[in-house]
């Protein structure tokens, strides 16, 4: 079998006395979508806060194609591969869209005409081309998940952890958002989804892996963990029983 391109082991965190992950396990093969789910506090954002290395885990490891990365920071996270965007957008609102974005090429790329030019680049594929020189702050809500989307694969990850994208969404946006994870996905980037829209979310991961109280309570296929006891009862409620 190949060997999984994310490879969580054991990982456990603690704040003070708030157990926010123990003893995570899961991979991540290359090209999938991964969906992570769980109740809020369940320790979603704190394991993304690990794999992109903004903390480091008390416990455990984890390894991107075989090389440990937790505890290396997050600008050498970013190096090796894991862009990532934030759950309260984190924009540079008196900066353009441009701008912003280029904070993230600039990672690959000194030259400014080039970090420009890998931008803009983005930026269309993000279908944001005509907003480009717009500052952020007059961006609608929905094209600040998209500079966020845009500035993370600025940095030409080859994972990419996307923390609640396509919530507060209208439907409509909501599955323009999902048409543009595929065609990331597509362009041969993995992507782990933290997302609590469950109609949005399953139609579009491979696999999903959730977690409560800080603990994995299961992994597998959409199907089957909408259907796992423990799940109804710990996160759906009975939504999603056939
Ligand atoms: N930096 C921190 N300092 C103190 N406690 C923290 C910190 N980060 C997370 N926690 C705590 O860890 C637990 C898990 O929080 P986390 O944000 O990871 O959950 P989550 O699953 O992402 O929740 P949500 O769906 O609401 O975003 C919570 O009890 C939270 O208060």
């Amino acid at each position: 079998m190949a060997e999984p391109l994310l490879d969580i082991r054991g990982v456990s965190k603690s704040f003070g006395g708030v157990a926010a992950n123990v003893d995570i396990s899961f991979t991540v093969t290359a090209g999938e979508i991964l969906g992570l789910i769980g109740p809020n506090g369940a320790g979603k954002s704190s394991l993304f806060n690990s794999i992109a290395g903004e903390v480091k885990p008390d416990q455990g490891s984890i390894r991107l194609d075989g090389t440990v990365i937790s505890g290396l920071g997050p600008v050498a996270c970013a190096a090796r591969g894991i862009g990532r965007t934030f759950q309260v957008v984190r924009s540079f609102d008196s900066m353009t869209l441009l701008e912003n974005v280029m904070v993230g090429s600039f990672l690959r790329h000194r030259n400014t005409g080039t970090a420009m030019a890998k931008a803009l680049d983005v930026i269309g594929f993000c279908g944001l081309a005509a907003r480009a020189d717009v500052p952020a702050h007059d961006l609608t809500p929905p094209e600040k998940r998209r500079l966020e989307v845009a500035r993370a694969l600025a940095t030409e990850p080859r994972l990419l952890l996307l923390d609640e994208i396509l919530t507060g969404l209208t439907p409509t946006e909501a599955q323009a958002g999902v048409d543009l994870i595929r065609a990331v996905r597509a362009r041969g980037v993995t992507i782990i989804m933290v997302e609590h829209v469950m109609e949005v979310l399953l139609p579009l991961i491979d696999r999903a892996v959730v977690l409560n109280l800080g603990r994995k309570l299961c992994e597998g296929t959409p199907q089957s963990v909408v259907r796992n006891p423990d799940v109804i009862r710990a996160y759906l409620g009975d939504r999603f029983v056939a």
